[in-house]
This record gives C-alpha cells, structure tokens and sequence, in this order.
C-alpha cells in the first residue's frame, strides 16, 4: 500500500477517534450492548456513505482546494452561507464538549492528589493549556497530536490486555431497550464517527485515485468501528451496565466511569492511566477541531498572523464554547448531541446535494459511489431521523442520554 494511502486512512481514523470513546460506554449501557452495536454500524455506514460522496463531489471540482470552494463552485453564495453556519455549529458543538469532557477529567486528577477545583477553574485551564499549544503554532500542535494519538493507542492496548481478565461475561448480556432509548442514542453514535472535515485532504493527497480514497476513507473508518466496539464490550463487561447507567445521567459521567473501571485492576498506577488515556482521547480530536476553527476564523474575520492578531483569534475560537460549557451543566454528551445535527447537514445533505448537480451536469469523472437515487434517498432519510431525534432530546420528547 502507498504510504499517502496509509497515512490518509491514520488520518481519518486519528479525526474520528476522539469523544466517542468517552460516551460510547455510557449510550451502550442504556441502549444494551447488541443494539448499540447494530445502530453504531448503521452510523458507521452513514458517515462512510457521506465521506465517500464528499470525495465525489470534491473529484468534480479539481480546482477547488476545499469543501468551501467545491460548495461555491456547484452551491454558490447561498449553499456557501449554509456550510459556514453549519461548519460553525459544529466546530462550537464539538468544542464545548471537549472542555467539557477535559475539564471533568483534570478536576478528578487533581482530586486525587487532594486539590479540589471547581468546574469552572479546570474548564478555563483546559481551554489555556489548548490555546498556548494553538497560538504557537501548527507545527507544535501536530508534533503534540502525534505523541498523544501514539500514547493513547499503547494505552488502549494495555488497558483492554489487563481488563480482559476481569470481564465478567454476565454482564456482556445483550439485553433489549426501549425503543425511544434507541433512537435517542443515535445522534451521539453519529457524531462518533465524524471525520468529514478531512475528506478534501484526503482525496487531494492521494491524487484523486478512487481506489486509494476508498480505501482511506471505508479502512480509516472501520478502525475507530472496531476499536469502539473492543472498547464498549470492556468497559460494560467489566463495570456492569447497571453501574454505568447510574454515571450516564450525572454531570460528571465521564470522571465516575473512569473511576468505576480504574479501581477494577490492582496496579495502583492504573488509575492514572485510564486518566491518562481519557485525556489523549479529549486531547487528539480537541487539538485538531481548534486548530481547524482557528484557521477558518483566521481566514473569515482577516485576523493577523501576528501574535495579537493570533490571541484575538484564538478567542472568538475558544471562549464561546467555554461559556458554553460553563454554564450547561453535564454537556459533554448533550453538545456531542447538538454537533450531530451541523454533521448531518454537512457530512449528509449538503453531499448528497452537491453529487446531485455532479450527476446531473454530468461533470463526473468515472468515479460515482455505488447506490443509484436509492442509497442518496436512504441516507436523507436516516439523516432525518438522527436531526430529528436530537430534537426529540432536546424538547423532552425523547429520554436524554446523560
Ligand atoms: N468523531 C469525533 C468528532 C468529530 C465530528 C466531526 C468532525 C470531526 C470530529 C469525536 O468523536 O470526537
């Protein structure tokens, strides 16, 4: 395999890996492991059907060195202001659920050496320690990147060989759930497997090659399936869902589920690990969403390069969703919940738009995604019920999942 293959697919996957290692547990254990299998692969297959089709639209438009530009180029004006608010949304969604997760994970760190902070004391922290990382530069932040998404991988594998032992298969029942829970569960399932912001990367790095990019995108994707589904089956089999539906609805689910599965090993350090572990999860999809706002706000708002014009940046990048954070209590899963609904719009619709003036102008090159009207009819549909279900959390309709 060409290393531009491999290192796509690591980029797909290192993107889409991230929150989803924290919440998967705590949506499985309501939802029942065996469903949440089955709906994370309906969303798996959702977001590679969406990627795939960003391929072909960004194959039309070889001029384009964006999503922005291939969306002027067959959208105009209007479908550009679409993507901009939903690019927004999502961004400011996903990074309010970082701090979030962050902040939880620092505050019981500290808690165990006896400092006791509040929420909004470690929230802060965790949005400076990010903005001194971003402000100095890419540079620095893709070497960081790199050592915590080679850290987190060699912490994954230890914790998954030492818990191993201690799954009790009692607790691995693949019990049934309502069904409203179910559908409840979807919205942050998808948002797990999120990775679309890189696809124009992608397909420009390995030439626009179908076979490679398909490659990229259906393998780099499956990884984080795969590595998700180890991960929840641990967690359940050695905590219990019963345990993990308790911490599903508390503000700090994320700290008690870490607690709950770093007092199951002996080690003393382990603890520390899983900590540890979490944090690089956080930290790898937090770096590389701030770094993307950062860049894009950069470029709206014509900020400079220079030092000030980079703290002004990093400001309109990091303190709406700290507010954010701050003030909506327990959001680590409710804003993974909101960040679906701006991916639906530019991870499903607006793909699904752009591949229809391709076919219809008939500017395709031979490459089209298999599927016909049908599989483009489909994913609008189960777009909508994910939309529509985050909606159904929102309003009350539909139970909240944590
Ligand atoms: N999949 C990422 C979230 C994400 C969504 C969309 C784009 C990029 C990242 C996570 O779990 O953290």
């Amino acid at each position: 395999m060409k290393s531009q293959t491999m290192g796509s697919s690591l980029l797909v996957a290192g993107t889409s890996i991230g929150a989803g290692m924290l919440a998967l547990p705590l949506v499985a254990a309501l939802t029942g492991l065996g469903w949440g299998v089955f709906l994370m692969f309906l969303m798996w297959g959702l977001s590679t059907y969406g990627g795939l089709l960003i391929a072909e639209a960004c194959r039309a438009c070889p001029e384009a060195e964006n999503l922005h530009g291939v969306m002027g180029r067959l959208m105009g004006p209007v479908g550009q202001g679409i993507a901009i608010a939903a690019m927004l949304f999502l961004y400011y969604s996903l990074c309010a659920a970082y701090i979030s997760g962050g902040a939880n994970v620092l505050g019981s760190l500290l808690a165990k050496e006896g400092v006791h902070l509040p929420f909004r004391i470690t929230a802060t922290l965790v949005v400076l320690l990010v903005a001194i990382l971003v402000v100095t530069g890419t540079r620095v932040v893709d070497v960081v990147n790199r050592v915590m998404f080679a850290l987190m991988l060699a912490l994954l594998l230890y914790i998954v060989v030492s818990l191993l032992p201690e799954v009790s298969l009692s607790n691995v029942v693949l019990e049934n759930s309502a069904p409203r829970i179910l559908v409840a569960a979807l919205p942050v399932l998808y948002t797990s497997f999120g990775y679309h912001c890189a696809v124009p990367t992608v397909v420009q790095y390995v030439q626009g090659k179908p076979h490679r990019f398909r490659y990229a995108l259906i393998g780099g994707s499956s990884l984080p399936f795969g590595i998700y589904v180890i991960w929840m089956i641990v967690v359940i089999g050695v905590v219990s869902s019963a345990t993990v539906i308790s911490m599903a609805h508390s503000p700090d689910g994320v700290t008690s589920l870490m607690d709950a599965i770093g007092s199951h090993s002996r080690t003393a350090s382990f603890d520390y690990m899983i900590s540890a572990f979490a944090a690089f999860a956080l930290g790898t999809s937090f770096l590389g969403v701030a770094l993307g706002l950062f860049d894009y706000l950069a470029e709206v708002f014509g900020r400079s390069h220079g030092i000030w014009g980079r703290i002004e940046t990093i400001t309109l990048t990091l303190l709406i969703p700290l507010l954010a954070a701050i003030f909506m209590p327990g959001s680590f899963v409710t804003a993974l919940g909101y960040a679906a609904i701006a991916l639906v719009i530019l991870a499903v619709f607006i793909p699904v738009a752009l591949v229809w003036k391709v076919r219809k102008l008939h500017m395709e090159e031979p490459y089209q995604v298999a599927g016909g009207i049908p599989a483009l009819a489909g994913a609008i549909i189960i777009g909508l019920l994910v939309i529509g279900a985050q909606f159904g959390v929102i309003s009350g309709v539909l139970p909240s999942i944590g």
